[in-house]
């Protein structure tokens, strides 16, 4: 029987999964269930042999949901010669507990309870996923991956609010910073694409999926990143504002009476690229309307590139100049005219597009930049299933080494 690790990132109405052999770093399968919570929930299991539908799942909720999976995949895992020998949960918030990733025992899994008020709209669902998991699967163990961890290492300066300080002493109130898991990844990653040691680069990471976050590295670590203490701060993202003048909320409020729990809602679920847009929160849809001639799709787009190149320049104050500019995530990875954009807006920086290199690349590695630019810019698809199955399958296995 050889060992699998079980990727879990639950989220609220979603929950996506991925079974790894950790060993060979191979995915085996992916799936990915939605409506979850819903007794419409369903799922779909991608296997090498094609797709397979699971319905019926009972009430729906997370437990119903993985105990389905898992029974839907038995047969195929003893076929295989597989067992589940670890689960990797995504965690998004371990607030200033977490460094690093950890074996999920009861106590830090209070803990990670502890954080759901800095998290709520991601944590509760993010632990309905581990509790779904113990009960289905009650003798493996469990590891958390928080997308906060690989940012613990920024400085003061860097994580400071300018707010009142019990605000900070009470309440936990300072950048976090989110997505850690794909930034750690992609930074190795693109330090052993260009066969250069990580601790030598000052690099900054591009991060850009549903949401969107950007990150400086020094000597291997975060030093800064454009998330907060919530993942609505920083870049323009698919759905969330990024940065809005702090005073937006208590005006919209005073003008329309709204409650501030529907504006954060607004901020989170109907602003970034589709408020501006009007279209969509797919960056495909709004190129294929901005194409069209679509000028609420043009401005999203523009807003989108210029928010970013900004962001991109302020974060060189962290890393004190850019040796290496890293694009990942859906847009990152695919978006040719994005990179493009951006890498033009920061010429000044020492960024030379080299635009047939980047027209060619989507959804593999590479470089973008000609030979002779100062700065190297490159294309890095990020892996965060798998390096949350590195970790759960480290963290577990190191006790017997
Ligand atoms: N070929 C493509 N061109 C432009 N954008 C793309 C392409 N493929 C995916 N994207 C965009 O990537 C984003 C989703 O990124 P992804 O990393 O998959 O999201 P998530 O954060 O949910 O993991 C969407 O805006 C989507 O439109
Ligand atoms: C924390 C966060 O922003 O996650 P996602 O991009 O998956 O929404
Ligand atoms: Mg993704």
């Amino acid at each position: 029987m050889s060992a699998t690790v079980l990727v879990l990132n639950s989220g609220s109405s979603s929950v996506k999964f991925a079974l790894y052999d950790p060993e060979r770093e191979q995915e085996l399968l992916s799936g990915i269930a939605e409506r979850v919570g819903t007794p419409r929930a369903s799922a779909t299991i991608r296997l090498p042999d094609g797709e397979r539908e699971l319905t019926d799942l009972g009430d729906g909720d997370h437990q119903a949901v993985l105990s389905r999976v898992l029974s839907g995949l038995g047969d195929w895992l003893d076929e295989q010669g597989h067992h589940i020998a670890a689960v990797g949960h995504r965690l998004v918030h371990g607030g200033e507990r977490f460094h690093s990733s950890v074996v999920l025992d009861e106590e830090t899994l209070a803990a990670v309870r502890d954080c759901i008020p800095l998290a709520p709209l991601h944590n509760p669902a993010n632990i309905a996923g581990v509790e779904a998991a113990q009960q289905v699967l009650p003798e493996v163990p469990q590891v958390g991956v928080f997308d906060t961890a690989f940012h613990q290492t920024m400085p003061a300066h860097a994580y400071r609010y300018a707010v009142p300080p019990e605000w900070y002493s009470d309440l936990g109130v300072r950048r976090y910073g989110f997505h850690g898991t794909s930034h750690r990844y992609v930074s190795q990653r693109a330090a052993e694409f260009l066969d250069r040691p990580l601790a030598e680069l000052r690099m900054i990471t591009a991060h850009l999926g549903n949401g969107c976050s950007l990150t400086a590295i020094r000597d291997g670590v975060s030093v800064d990143t454009s998330m907060g203490l919530t993942p609505l701060e920083g870049v323009v993202m698919g759905t969330r504002s990024g940065d809005v003048d702090p005073g937006v909320p208590g005006y919209v409020q005073d003008r329309t009476g709204a409650e501030l729990e529907q504006i954060t809602l607004d901020l989170n679920k109907r602003s970034g690229l589709l408020g501006l847009s009007g279209v969509s929160n797919d960056m495909r849809e709004i190129r294929a309307a901005a194409d069209d001639g679509d000028p609420d799709a043009r401005l999203a787009l523009e807003v989108f590139g210029y928010r970013l190149a900004k962001y991109i320049a302020a974060l060189a104050v962290a890393t004190e100049g850019v040796d290496v500019l890293v694009f990942t995530g859906g847009i990152g990875e695919n978006d040719t005219q994005i990179r493009a954009e951006v890498l033009q807006r920061l010429g000044f920086l020492g960024l030379r597009l080299d635009s047939g290199a980047n027209d060619a690349l989507r959804g593999e590695p590479g470089v973008i930049t000609t030979e002779d630019s100062p700065v190297t810019a490159l294309v890095i698809p990020t892996d965060e299933e798998l390096v949350i199955a590195r970790d759960a399958h480290q963290l577990t296995t190191e006790a017997d080494r």
